[in-house]
């Protein structure tokens, strides 16, 4: 199943920057990971903005909500989830 997913990260300005940086290489490592499995197909940075669109591909919406839930930085996300199907007129056999 694939998910688009938009990613706004809002760290408080409040926050220990030694701890920010411990949170961030624990999710870059972790979204690698994740990617290496074939899971997090895409990840793109939105110019400008502390944000990321995301494709997932996971076999269900348990899943993708456990592995939203084991993101080191979720707590200071803002999320929004799209499911996402093969468009009829798409030329790629890789869509789905
Ligand atoms: O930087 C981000 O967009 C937030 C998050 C998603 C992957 C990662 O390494 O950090």
């Amino acid at each position: 199943m694939l998910f688009h997913v938009r990613m706004d990260v809002l760290i408080p300005t409040t926050m220990d920057p030694a701890v920010v940086d411990k949170l961030k290489a624990e999710e870059k490592a972790i979204s690698q990971k994740l990617q290496q499995q074939g899971k997090w197909r895409h990840i793109w940075r939105l110019a400008g903005e502390y944000s990321n669109f995301s494709i997932f591909d996971v076999e269900s919406n348990q899943e993708l909500h456990e592995i939203m839930m084991s993101l080191p930085l979720y707590p200071f996300m803002k999320v929004e989830v799209t499911p996402l199907l093969r468009h009829p007129s798409s030329i790629r056999e890789d869509d789905s």
